[in-house]
C-alpha cells in the first residue's frame, strides 16, 4: 500500500541507473532491466525506494541502482552490443544448423529468389548476415544477378567462402567479412535481402544493422527483403506449461509443496518463454497484429520504444494463462503486381525454429465468451544492452456477463535477459 508520503510528488526525483535486471513480485514492486534509467521519488528506507520507470511507479531494491551521474562503472568497459559473445555464437555451427534445418524459413527465402529469378537478372544484391551463404547461393543457382555481396561478421565467413567455391558460385557471390554497417562496397545495391528476425521479431536487434545498410547502400527505388514485418499477439491458455511449472507443487509424492508456488511464479512466469509451441485451439480469441513495421520507412530511433494496441473478444470460455506472440514477414515481388511471399511463424503455419513466445500471467484467470481483453504492448529497447528489450503488456478485462461487470486493470512486464 502506498503511505500518505508516497502519494506526494517529491520535489526533485533522482535519476538512477539499474546495474542489473530485477523482477518485481506483487503489484507494488517495479521490474526493470539492467541499464534502465529510473526516477527515484522517495527513499522510503535504506533497502527499498519508491521509483518510476516509464510512467509506472513501484518499490525497487536500492542496492540494484547507482546514481545516474555516477561514474560509469566497468560496465562501460563491456560492449553494449556484446558482439564478442553474439558473433562468437554464430562462428559455430549450432545456430546455423538450427536455421538451415528450419525448412519453413529457408524454403521461404528460396521461394522469394525463385519467384523473382527473371527480375534478379543483372541486379546487385546484398545478403546481410549471410551466415553459411545459403540465400546468396540460392541467388547464384536460381537467378542471374550480376553480383551478390554476402556479408557475414562472424568467423563463419571463411567457411562461407569455401562453400561458395564448393558450389561453383564464386563468379557471382563475393563473401565480405565484417559488420555490414561498417564494410565498404564498390557500388550501391538493388536488393537488400537479410534474415534478421529474432525471438519476438526484434530480439538481437540485428534489424538496426539492416536499417543502417539500407540508408547507406540501397539505391533509390531498391527493394528490401523482407519488405514488411508484423508482430502478432493472442490471449491463450497454456494448461500443460502451467501444470508443469505451477500445479506440480500441489501434491508431489503426496506432499504439499504449495509454499513454493510464489517462488515458481517468480522464477518461471516473469520472463517470456521462448520456443513455445501453441496449438491453434489454445487461442482464446482471434489473433491481432499489434505492431507492423515498414522496412522502407522504419528508422533506427523508432526501435527504442514500439507500441501496439489490442482488443480481443473471447470466442470461447476457458482459462486465460497468458499471451502468445509470433511474427510474419512479407517479401514484395520485384515485378509490379507480382506475388508476395509470406513467412508466417504462427500456430497455423508450418513450425519454425522460432516457434512462438509465451508471456505467462502471474496467475491464470477464467474468461468467458464475449469478454473483452483490451490494452497495449510496448517493446522497450534496453538503453545499455542494445540487443535486449523489455516487453510490457497492460490490459483490462471487461466481462460480458451481467453479474460481474469487473474491469480489472493488469500489467505484465517481461524482461528479456
Ligand atoms: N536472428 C537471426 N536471423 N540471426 C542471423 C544472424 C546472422 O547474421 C550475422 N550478422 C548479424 N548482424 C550482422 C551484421 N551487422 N553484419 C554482418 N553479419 C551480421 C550473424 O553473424 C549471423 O550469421
Amino acid at each position: 500500500m502506498q503511505t500518505e508520503k508516497e502519494d506526494e510528488d517529491d520535489a526533485s526525483p533522482q535519476e538512477c541507473v539499474a546495474m542489473s535486471d530485477f523482477t518485481g513480485s506483487g503489484s507494488d514492486q517495479l521490474s526493470f532491466s539492467c541499464g534502465d534509467k529510473l526516477l527515484v521519488h522517495i527513499k522510503s528506507s535504506s533497502d527499498w525506494w519508491w521509483a518510476e520507470l516509464r510512467g509506472v511507479r513501484g518499490y525497487v531494491p536500492a542496492s540494484y541502482l547507482r546514481p545516474g551521474d555516477a561514474e560509469e562503472e566497468d560496465t562501460s568497459l563491456e560492449d553494449p552490443w556484446q558482439d564478442e559473445e553474439y558473433f562468437g555464437s554464430y562462428g559455430t555451427l549450432r545456430l546455423h544448423l538450427e536455421m538451415l534445418s528450419d525448412k519453413s524459413r529457408t524454403e521461404a527465402y528460396r521461394q522469394v529468389i525463385l519467384s523473382n529469378s527473371a527480375s534478379l537478372r543483372n541486379k546487385v544484391v546484398m545478403d546481410l548476415g549471410c551466415g553459411t551463404g545459403i540465400i546468396s547461393m540460392f541467388c547464384a543457382q536460381l537467378a542471374q544477378p550480376s553480383v551478390v555481396y554476402a556479408v557475414e561478421a562472424s568467423s563463419m565467413a571463411e567457411y562461407t567462402r569455401q562453400l561458395v567455391r564448393q558450389n561453383n558460385c564464386e563468379e557471382v557471390v563475393t563473401v565480405l567479412q565484417g559488420r555490414a554497417e561498417e564494410i565498404e562496397l564498390p557500388e550501391q545495391v538493388d536488393v537488400l535481402v537479410s534474415e534478421w528476425m529474432g525471438n519476438c521479431l526484434l530480439f538481437e536487434f540485428m534489424v538496426e544493422s539492416v536499417l543502417l545498410v539500407r540508408d547507406r547502400w540501397l539505391r533509390e527505388g531498391g527493394v528490401m527483403w523482407p519488405s514488411s514485418a508484423a508482430l502478432t499477439l493472442v490471449p491463450c491458455q497454456a494448461d500443460s506449461y502451467y501444470a508443469e511449472k505451477m500445479a506440480f507443487w500441489e501434491q508431489p509424492y503426496g506432499l504439499d509443496f504449495t509454499p513454493l508456488q510464489p517462488l515458481a511464479q517468480q522464477e518461471f512466469f516473469t520472463k517470456p518463454k521462448f520456443s513455445h509451441l501453441i496449438e491453434p485451439n489454445d487461442c482464446l480469441t482471434a489473433p491481432c497484429d499489434v505492431i507492423c513495421l515498414d522496412m522502407y520507412t522504419l528508422q533506427v530511433k523508432d526501435l527504442e520504444e514500439i507500441k501496439g494496441q489490442f482488443h480481443f473478444c473471447v470466442e470461447k470460455s476457458g482459462v486465460f494463462h497468458g499471451f502468445t506472440a509470433w511474427f510474419t514477414v512479407h517479401f514484395e515481388s520485384l515485378e509490379t503486381g507480382g506475388a508476395t511471399v509470406e513467412l508466417n511463424t504462427g500456430p497455423n503455419s508450418e513450425p519454425t525454429h522460432w516457434k512462438q513466445t509465451l508471456f505467462m500471467l502471474d496467475r491464470p484467470i477464467s474468461v468467458y465468451a464475449g469478454d473483452l481483453i483490451s490494452g497495449n504492448i510496448v517493446l522497450y529497447r534496453n538503453p545499455v544492452w542494445r540487443r535486449h528489450m523489455t516487453v510490457t503488456l497492460h490490459w483490462n478485462i471487461n466481462s460480458a456477463t451481467e453479474e460481474t461487470d469487473n474491469c480489472q486493470a493488469n500489467t505484465k512486464s517481461s524482461l528479456y535477459t
